[in-house]
């Protein structure tokens, strides 16, 4: 069975980001490559990545209008990632570009509220204080949008399939049962992610940032 991990290769230095995959890329069904690894180090970087033969994800969070975030993911083509992602605030005119741009088997999936952020947060930026009810809003426009999925915390993953049954759900903010949340706020272990609908978990520094990622990822692994 194919694991529903992505682990995040947070790096700008490819050289570290080659050895991680390498190490523990018989325990993860991905990689994700965000911006860190993109601003450092390009197209060059994610081609160079492709060499391992895994799914790429390409975290990089696409927001602006239709026109630029369509022109983007049409320079991104030739990388023919597996799953690409856009910000749901953006707007439903962006996404269905967004869609119409990228190739035919990469999933566009849109962020709706980053996992870093809590009510509070949100009440600062001018939303209600309501995480379900901005991801339910969110994914409700992203399906309509015709886009493949969306980027939610499990804590929202179940509502979010309740109105989106064949949605394909990417769930961050995972943290295993003893583990560090760190600047993350809605986290959930794998195992309760996965059971809450999510398609797939992306998993960063609990292996990334471990004594020995190889062990980390192999003992995730094992709660799944
Ligand atoms: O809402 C979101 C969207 C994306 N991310 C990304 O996932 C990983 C999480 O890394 P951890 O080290 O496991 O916290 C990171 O690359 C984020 O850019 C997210 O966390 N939340």
């Amino acid at each position: 069975m194919t694991s529903p991990i992505y682990v995040a290769l947070d790096t700008p230095d490819i050289d570290r980001a080659m050895a991680i995959a390498t190490r523990i890329r018989n325990h993860v069904g991905g990689i994700k490559l965000g911006l860190e690894f993109f601003c450092a180090n390009g197209r060059a970087g994610v081609k160079e990545m492709a060499a391992l033969d895994l799914p790429i994800f390409l975290d990089l969070k696409l927001h602006d209008i239709p026109n630029t975030v369509a022109k983007a993911v049409q320079a991104l083509r030739p990388l023919d990632p597996a799953i690409l992602t856009v910000h749901a605030a953006g707007g439903r005119a962006m996404m269905e570009d967004a869609k119409a741009a990228a190739p035919t088997g990469t999933k566009v999936v849109a962020v709706t509220m980053l996992t870093s952020l809590d009510g509070a947060d949100m009440q600062s930026i001018g939303l209600p204080p309501d995480p379900h009810a901005q991801v339910e809003r969110l994914a409700a426009l992203a399906r309509d949008a015709g886009i493949d999925g969306i980027v939610c915390s499990g804590n929202e993953v179940a509502a979010a399939r309740a109105i989106w049954p064949e949605g394909f759900f990417v769930v961050p903010g995972v943290r295993p049962a003893d583990g560090d949340a760190g600047d993350q706020k809605r986290v959930m272990t794998p195992r309760a992610a996965l059971d809450a609908g999510a398609s797939v978990l992306v998993i960063g520094r609990p292996i990334t940032q471990a004594d020995d990622p190889d062990r980390a990822a192999r003992a995730i692994e094992a709660t799944l």
